[in-house]
C-alpha cells in the first residue's frame, strides 16, 4: 500500500527544498555522512543548519544567515499553550471549532412503504394485445445482423411464407404474435430445410394466419408431430415429438452411429445417406449466393457440387465437451455431466464418446473424464475441456532421409490427444508438416486439408492458364496453411493473421518445411494491413487466399483487395453467407473501378469439413480479366 508521508516528514521536505534554492548558490544539497572521525567541514556544517533534527529546528531563530544566503524555517510551529503560532511569534487566527455532529438516534425508523410497493406491483395487467406489443417492441431492438444465422433464417422464413405475407403481418403488427399456444401439439408438413439444418414447416391453415414452424431433425416432405416450444419473429420453435410421414430420401436411421443422436446438440444429419447431406449443403451456397451477393443471376455461376470429405466419422481433430457445477455445489454431490448441450433443452448431455471425433480424441476424452470426477471438488465452477489430435513424436518433423520405416510409420501415424491448451499440436497436411498452438486455430478435419489444398492450386493455376501468379498474399493464414503448402508453386509468398501466437507458428512452419524467410514471410495485424507490405508483388501476377472468420471480411479489406485488383482471388470461409456478400462487393467494387478490368466469377462450390453437421465450407474463385 502507499503510505502518505507524516506531516512531519512533509515538514522536513519542505524545509530541505530550501536547500535544493541554494544549492544553485554552490553549497551542494547533499550533505556528507556526518563523520564522529573527523572535524565538521564548512558544507557539513551548513547543511546541518539547512537540515536540522526536529529538535535543532525547534531552537533555530526564524532567519538564518550563512555566508550571505538567507535561509527560512519552517513558518509555523505550536507554542507551549499548543496554540499555532508563525516562527516570528505572531499569533495564526484559530479556525471556528467544528460543529457537533447531531446526535445518533436509537434507532433509525424506515418509511413504511408497503403501500407504495403494493400498488406497483398492482399494475393494471396488460391485455394479450398489449403483451404482444411489448414484446414485439423488445424484439424490435434485437434485428439480427446481415448474414448472421437469425438473419439467415428470416430470409428462410420469408420464402416459406411469402414476402406479401410477411409485409401484411409487419403492416398489422401481428408479426410477432403466434398462432399456437404455448406447449400446444400440432401436425406440421416440412417444407424446406433451413441453412441451419433445420426443417420449415408452415402453420396449418385453420391456424388462420401465416406463420413459420421450425423444427429440428425433419425433412421436406415429411410430416411431423411437434411441441410448439417458444415464439420469435414470425416462428415458432417446436420440438419433435413423432415422425409421421417419412421421407425416405433423407431419413434412413440405419446409418445413425451416435446412441446420443436426436439428444445432443451437435450433428443434424447422421440419419441423412451422405450423397444427400452433400446436396442439402450445395443448396445452402446457392440460397446464401441468391440471397446475400445481391449478384445479377446471370453473374453467379452454376454452384458445383460439394466435395465430399474422405471421413465421414471419427474425423474431427478438436473436441471441446464442457461441463456446469452449480453453486454451493456440495462435494458429495453427483458428478455433472460432461459433454455436449442437450437439444432443444438446457443443459449439458454426458458424452463418453464422439463418433465424430478420431481415435486419440475420443481417447483423451476418456483420459480427462476420469481426471475431472476424480478432481471434481477443486473446480470451482463450470469448465470447457480442451482435446486436440496431435502427432506424438517431433518425428512428424519434415522426415529426414535416416528414418527407419518403423519411425517413418511412426511419424506419420501415431497420434496422441493433447488436452494443455499452452501445449504444441504436430499436424501433417499431406507432405506439409504443421506445429501451432492447442488453443489456436487450425481446421479440424484433416482429412479433407490435402484435396482442399489440391482445389485451391488448381483453381489458381487452372490448365492451360498462360499468365501463371507468381506472388501469393494468405491473409488471415492462421498457422500458414494455404501460404506454406503452396509456396512451392510461387517465387514470395506473404502471409497476415490478427494472432500472434498463430504468426509465431506459421514461421516457424515455414522453417520446418525449408523454406527460405526470404520467399516465404508472415507478419501479426489485421489482415488489411498487408496491402502496405506487398506493394512490391505485381498485381496481374498475384494470386490472394481469403479465409477469414465467420463474419467475414471487413469493408477497408475489401476496399483494398479491389484496389490492388490481384489476377486470382480464392475465397475459403465456413459462413457461405458472409462469403456471399463479400464476393459481391468485391465484383461490384471492380466493375466500378475505372481501368477496364472485372472479375469473373469462375466457380463457387461447397467442401465438406464438417460431415454430419449442417455446417459447410464454401470455395469461390474470381479471376481477373478485360472488362
Ligand atoms: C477461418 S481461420 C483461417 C486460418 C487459416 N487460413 C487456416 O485455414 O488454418 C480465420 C483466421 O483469421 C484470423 N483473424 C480473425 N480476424 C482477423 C483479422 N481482422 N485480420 C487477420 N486475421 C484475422 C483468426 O485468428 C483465424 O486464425
Amino acid at each position: 500500500m502507499l503510505s502518505l508521508p507524516s506531516a512531519r516528514h512533509l515538514h522536513r521536505r519542505l524545509f530541505s527544498s530550501s536547500c535544493v534554492l541554494n544549492d544553485k548558490a554552490g553549497f551542494g544539497s547533499h550533505p556528507g555522512k556526518k563523520s564522529g572521525k573527523r572535524p565538521e567541514n564548512h558544507d557539513e556544517r551548513f547543511q546541518r543548519i539547512l537540515k536540522p533534527s526536529t529538535r535543532q529546528q525547534k531552537d533555530l531563530p526564524f532567519r538564518v544567515e550563512l555566508d550571505g544566503i538567507v535561509v527560512q524555517k519552517p513558518t509555523f510551529s505550536r507554542n507551549t499553550a499548543g496554540r499555532l503560532v508563525r516562527f516570528d511569534g505572531t499569533a495564526v487566527a484559530r479556525t471556528p471549532p467544528p460543529t457537533p455532529r447531531p446526535p445518533k438516534p436509537a434507532s433509525i425508523a424506515f418509511p413504511d412503504l408497503s403501500f407504495e410497493m403494493s400498488t406497483r406491483r398492482k399494475r393494471a395487467p396488460l391485455d394479450d394485445k398489449a403483451r404482444a406489443q411489448k414484446r414485439a417492441n423488445k424484439l424490435r431492438k434485437v434485428r439480427p445482423d446481415p448474414s448472421s444465422p437469425d438473419d439467415v433464417l428470416y430470409r428462410d422464413i420469408l420464402e416459406v411464407l411469402g414476402e406479401d405475407h410477411v409485409d401484411a403481418a409487419i403492416e398489422a403488427k401481428t408479426e410477432f404474435e403466434s398462432p399456437f399456444e404455448k406447449m400446444e401439439e400440432a401436425v406440421i408438413e416440412i417444407v424446406k430445410i433451413s441453412a441451419d439444418g433445420r426443417g420449415l414447416g408452415i402453420a396449418p391453415q385453420e391456424k388462420g394466419k401465416p406463420w413459420a414452424v421450425v423444427v429440428p431433425h425433419v425433412f421436406p416432405g415429411e410430416t411431423v408431430r411437434v411441441k410448439c416450444a417458444i415464439t420469435h419473429r414470425m416462428y415458432t420453435g417446436a420440438d419433435l415429438l413423432e415422425v409421421i410421414k417419412p421421407n425416405p430420401e433423407y431419413r434412413d436411421n440405419s446409418l445413425i452411429q451416435c446412441k446420443y443422436f436426436g439428444e445432443c446438440g451437435g450433428c443434424q444429419y447422421q440419419m441423412v445417406p451422405y450423397e444427400k447431406q452433400l446436396a442439402i449443403k450445395r443448396n445452402v451456397v446457392k440460397g446464401a449466393y441468391k440471397l446475400y451477393s445481391y449478384l445479377e443471376p446471370s453473374e453467379i455461376p452454376e454452384v458445383l457440387e460439394t466435395i465430399g470429405s474422405p471421413l465421414q466419422y471419427g474425423y474431427r481433430t478438436k473436441l471441446t465437451p464442457h461441463f456446469d457445477l452449480r453453486k454451493n455445489r456440495a462435494p458429495e454431490d453427483p458428478i455433472p455431466p460432461i459433454g455436449y448441450n442437450r437439444l432443444g433443452k438446457p443443459g449439458v448431455l454426458d458424452i463418453e464418446e464422439c463418433v465424430i471425433g478420431t481415435k486419440a480424441v475420443n481417447e483423451g476424452l476418456t483420459t480427462r473424464r476420469a481426471e475431472v470426477e476424480t478432481n471434481i471438488n477443486t473446480y470451482k465452477k463450470g469448465a470447457t475441456l480442451l482435446l486436440r489430435e496431435s502427432l506424438e513424436t517431433t518425428l512428424g518433423l519434415p522426415l529426414s532421409n535416416d528414418l527407419t520405416d518403423e519411425q517413418r510409420t511412426e511419424a506419420v501415424e501415431k497420434k496422441i490427444c493433447v488436452s494443455n491448451a499452452k501445449t504444441t499440436v504436430r499436424e501433417r497436411v499431406g507432405d506439409v508438416f504443421f506445429e501451432y498452438g492447442a488453443n489456436s486455430f487450425f481446421q479440424n478435419n484433416n482429412s479433407v486439408l490435402p484435396p482442399l489444398i489440391e482445389y485451391t492450386r488448381k483453381a489458381i493455376f487452372p490448365e492451360g492458364l498462360a499468365n501463371r501468379p507468381t506472388h501469393l498474399i494468405d491473409t488471415y493464414c492462421g498457422a500458414g496453411l494455404f501460404g506454406i503448402a503452396l509456396a512451392k508453386e510461387f517465387e514470395r509468398v506473404s502471409g497476415v493473421e490478427l494472432s500472434a501466437d498463430s504468426i509465431l507458428a506459421a514461421k516457424r512452419n515455414a522453417q520446418h518445411n525449408n523454406l527460405s524467410a526470404d520467399t516465404v514471410s508472415f507478419r501479426a495485424g489485421d489482415a488489411s494491413d498487408i496491402f502496405k507490405v506487398v506493394s512490391d508483388f505485381p498485381p496481374e501476377k498475384t494470386a490472394i487466399i481469403i479465409d477469414p472468420p465467420r463474419k467475414g471480411c471487413s469493408d477497408d479489406f475489401v476496399k483494398q483487395v479491389v484496389a490492388l485488383a490481384p489476377q486470382t482471388i480464392v475465397y475459403v470461409s465456413c459462413n457461405v453467407h458472409s462469403q456471399a456478400r463479400d464476393v459481391g462487393n468485391i465484383i461490384r467494387g471492380m466493375k466500378a473501378k475505372e481501368g477496364g478490368k472485372r472479375y469473373n466469377f469462375e466457380s463457387v462450390r461447397g467442401f465438406d469439413l464438417f460431415p454430419q453437421t449442417h455446417h459447410v465450407e464454401g470455395v469461390a474463385v474470381l479471376r481477373l480479366v478485360e472488362a
